[in-house]
């Protein structure tokens, strides 16, 4: 990696292309601060680039981060983290990144996600997506609380015409900046399709065998809601709705070809800010009450129920496992604390730690994928029973969705309550955690309510 220190986007590109001596060629990024621009207005005007968009929030604290265009893909059919690894260390090793900030999400940023389970067979459903996926946008828009930048991403070559490429950048840096006009309409669900109801519960009666018979203590099954809309969804408003209705999630989507991977998630898979290390278990559920006295109740219930805290200390005696050898310190509470949502109500243990100097975020990703809160436990035995038993490919649901830059900063965080909008039709996808004494009924109402913060903003 080579840090410069050029004044102008251009002198960068003239710098970078006369340092290349053969037919290699380079990424350069260029990163700058700009006033303050509203997010979901730069996503908007993304549409003009007539290229794949992605966006993540954390509106939690208060992050947000837009990518527009690629500049460069790190596709993989294998889901191989190892070698995705690889190829981003090698990206950067002969990036030459011009970038005076320290916030994360600056240099060169990648975002991006992966099937669940990579030797699921493919449907059509996630045709357009790859197994697994790492795009470096042309365009990076971060907005850390009230500073914003803009990172430029280019590949270049020694034939190259640097002050071309400059053009270009600025031109289309003006429109993006401009105000895009957005014309929201609402949409309503014109028909709605569970995707075999009655099947999916037998598959749960059929887990809980599995796990009686002492196979496995606890499997995580999903299912599918397909549905018409009256209209193609403006992306942009979907996710300004799920900004808004969901304040303690993160919001992200994922473009692909006209397809767009869509949700508002309360799981942090992992978060790495330098050194530092956070991880979320995120198990046991309970719907929100309609008025305080029944809330408190549901959660109190919550917070006693042996199924539940059986239920979310597999994840978190998972998780603590898998991290103590890529941290040299661990920190995670002893009980749970409630995590409320809008619709829902979860048991939530926060882990901390300090990641060892070796070791990045894809090391982490490694070893915590999947958890016991979209596996199960032990995680082989449970994915196997997934693949072979579950009605419905997962394609990215379920999987790390998130983002990580050249400066060791990254999150990601486990893509549940999200949607595949396709056009005039979108499938959501919910799941729930089996243990041996599940019940069908109620694990298919705990999926019910799962489905609800995509649902609502897509008019249903
Ligand atoms: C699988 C999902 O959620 C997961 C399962 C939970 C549970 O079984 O209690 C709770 C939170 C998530 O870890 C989903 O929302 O689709």
């Amino acid at each position: 990696m080579i840090k410069v220190r050029e004044e102008t986007l251009e002198s960068t590109l003239e710098m970078a292309v006369n340092s290349i001596e053969s037919s290699e060629s380079r990424l350069v990024s260029f990163t700058k601060k700009i006033d303050e621009v509203d997010a979901l207005q730069f996503f908007e005007a993304g549409k003009h680039l007539k290229t794949n968009r992605s966006f993540w929030s954390s509106t939690i604290d208060n992050f947000t981060m837009v990518g527009l265009g690629s500049a460069y893909l790190i596709a993989d059919e294998e889901v191989n983290l190892q070698t995705i690894h690889k190829k981003w260390n090698a990206l950067l090793h002969n990036a030459i990144i011009n970038n005076n900030y320290q916030t994360p999400g600056t240099g060169v940023t990648a975002m991006g996600g992966m099937a669940f389970d990579p030797l699921k067979a493919r449907t059509p459903l996630w045709k357009k997506f790859s197994k697994s996926e790492l795009r470096i946008p042309e365009f990076t828009l971060v907005q850390d609380r009230e500073q914003a930048y803009i990172t430029y991403t280019v590949m270049v070559n020694k034939v190259d015409n640097p002050s071309e490429i400059a053009r270009y950048i600025l031109e289309k840096e003006e429109i993006l900046l401009s105000h895009a006009d957005t014309t929201l309409h609402d949409i309503q669900v014109k028909a709605r399709e569970e995707i075999q109801p009655h099947q999916w519960k037998n598959t749960v009666g059929k887990a809980t065998q599995y796990i009686s018979s002492g196979k496995a203590d606890k499997i995580v099954l999903a299912r599918e809601l397909r549905l018409k809309l009256t209209e193609e969804a403006n992306v942009t408003a979907v996710l300004a709705s799920l900004m808004e209705s969901q304040p303690t999630s993160y919001v992200f989507a994922y473009e692909q070809a006209g397809d767009c991977f869509i949700g508002a998630t309360p799981e942090r898979l992992v978060k790495v800010e330098e050194s530092q290390l956070l991880s979320t278990c995120l198990a046991g559920t309970a719907p929100r009450g309609l008025n305080q006295t029944e809330d408190e109740k549901f959660g109190y219930q919550l917070l006693h129920d042996k199924k539940n805290l059986e239920e979310h200390n597999y994840v978190v005696q998972m998780i603590k496992g898998s991290i103590q050898s890529l941290c040299s310190s661990i920190q995670i509470p002893e009980t749970p604390v409630l995590y409320k949502l809008r619709n829902l109500q979860h048991l939530y243990t926060p882990v901390h730690g300090i990641l060892k100097d070796d070791y990045s975020i894809f090391n982490v990703i490694e070893k915590l994928h999947p958890t016991p809160a979209l596996g199960g436990e032990p995680r082989e035995k449970a994915v196997s029973f997934i693949r072979e038993n579950e009605l419905l490919d997962r394609g990215w649901y379920g999987a790390p969705i998130g983002w990580l830059d050249s400066n060791q900063n990254g999150e990601f965080a486990v893509a549940i309550r999200s949607g595949l909008l396709q056009g005039n039709e979108a499938s959501l996808f919910a799941g729930c955690g089996v243990v041996k004494d599940s019940d069908p009924e109620e694990e298919y109402e705990e999926t019910s309510l799962k489905f609800l913060p995509m649902l609502t903003v897509l008019g249903g």
